[in-house]
């Protein structure tokens, strides 16, 4: 292997409380909420079909301009209780809350740059207010923060000179004063979601990604910090030169998933994060303009990440009063109804079940039960489910609520399993006994 001082600094999943905490954790709240939440992604009457949160580089909108949309935010709807009750509701274990996105804008107080919530009309410190009600909620919180920051004028897309140098040098030392900041001002929080790191400047700067993990584990060792930040000596991101994971956490899937049978995803902790449209992170005004997943598309994602060992961040993009949009409250309602029902059984510590991949659905291990679990969102016109087990393996019993299911062996394909009389016509759960 290659010698690299700016590495993965440990090989394997972290066996500590808080890493276990967050891999039984599963499912969690993504919220995208900044300046870019007021136009809604139109500008002078057109409206930009992009992801809103990009309205600014999409509509060419001079910094000055856009930055004087501080003056403008004022969620005077916001009522951070309020959300938090709704995400726990809706089975969030975590949140994860955009701090300062790309525009550079901060949500909290800070002592580094007027650009921050102070200097709003709505002056307080909304960051604190958001931690205490979901931390009240039993919810854990974790910081999105973006590297790349197109407002600060230390910033650099690459580095072409001394010059360029000396100025993303004094850019580092802004980013990493901001997050001793959060660490010092919301100690309740767990760890730091980074963003905006595939720039030349941070890739030539391995060193830069490796401090600031440093830095934050030196005041909360157990803090948990994503693959996205991290850059190593040759500028290879989320997996060093030698093929390492750097950072606690695999966070390379933004709106897509693993193959059902990626087994080697499995050895690694990772989360996936995703849009409710197919590509819009903060508020956009007109969500017709693509496809909005349902429900059930929802839930299989969600599901499906669990059944490989990973973690799943759903996102929302509050309006800048402070509300949410009809559609994220009815996937809400909707969502949180099934998780009421099953997410103790095949969410909350589930894992990678290790049987073979069927097309019916899902396979979940539950590392707290030991129980195995089938998730069925493809009801088969055979009205039976196949099982293969691993050999030396017997199918014992199968639970489906309170009854047995009837099921077959057949000595070269495996178990067909009976239907139960009336299905669900929601996606629904069984329970597999082996021995
Ligand atoms: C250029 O492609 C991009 C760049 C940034 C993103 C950002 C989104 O604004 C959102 O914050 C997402 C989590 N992040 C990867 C997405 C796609």
């Amino acid at each position: 292997s290659i010698t690299l001082k700016y590495g993965a600094q440990y090989i394997g999943k972290r066996q500590d409380a808080e890493m276990k905490k967050f891999r039984a954790n599963r499912l969690g709240q993504f919220i995208h909420w900044g300046l870019y939440s007021i136009p809604g992604g139109e500008w002078n009457g057109t409206t930009y079909l992009g992801a809103a949160e990009w309205l600014a580089n999409f509509a060419k909108i001079p910094n000055a301009t856009w930055d004087s949309l501080q003056y403008q935010f004022n969620p005077n709807k916001f009522n951070a209780v309020q959300w938090a009750k709704m995400a726990k509701a809706s089975g969030f274990k975590y949140v994860t809350i955009t701090t300062k996105h790309h525009e550079g804008f901060c949500l909290w107080p800070s002592e580094f740059t007027e650009f921050d919530i102070e200097n709003t009309p709505y002056k307080k410190d909304l960051l604190k207010e958001f931690v205490d009600a979901y931390t009240e909620a039993g919810i854990d919180v974790y910081f999105y923060y973006s590297i790349l920051d197109w407002h600060h004028k230390d910033w650099r897309y690459d580095i072409k000179n001394q010059a360029d140098s000396l100025a993303f040098s004094k850019y580092f030392e802004f980013a990493k004063n901001q997050l001793l900041e959060l660490q010092q001002k919301y100690p309740e929080v767990k760890g730091f979601w980074f963003d905006g790191t595939w720039d030349a400047s941070w890739k030539k700067n391995g060193k830069y990604s490796y401090d600031i993990q440093k830095a934050l584990k030196e005041v909360n060792p157990n803090v948990i910090v994503n693959s996205r930040l991290r850059a190593d000596d040759f500028g290879s991101r989320h997996f060093d030169s030698n093929g390492n994971l750097m950072g606690d956490y695999q966070s390379g899937y933004e709106r897509y998933l693993p193959a059902k049978n990626d087994t080697l995803i499995t050895k690694i902790d990772w989360e996936a994060c995703m849009t409710i449209p197919v590509n819009q992170w903060g508020y956009h005004k007109d969500w017709s303009l693509s496809h909005v997943k349902s429900a059930n598309e929802i839930l299989e994602l969600i599901v499906k990440t669990v059944s490989l060992g990973g973690n799943f961040l759903l996102n929302y993009g509050p309006k800048g009063d402070g509300t949410f949009r009809n559609e994220e409250l009815e996937i809400s309602n909707s969502i949180g109804n099934w998780m009421s029902k099953y997410a103790d059984k095949v969410i909350y510590y589930g894992d990678y079940a290790n049987l073979k991949p069927q097309d019916w659905g899902y396979y979940v291990k539950n590392t707290n039960s030991g129980k195995f679990y089938g998730v069925v969102f493809n009801l088969p016109l055979s009205k039976l489910l196949k099982i293969e087990l691993p050999n030396g393996k017997k199918l014992k019993v199968v639970n489906f609520e309170t009854e047995k299911l009837e099921y077959h062996h057949h000595d070269k394909m495996g178990y067909f399993i009976s239907l139960p009389e009336n299905t669900p016509n929601e996606p629904f759960i069984f329970e597999i006994l082996m021995e």
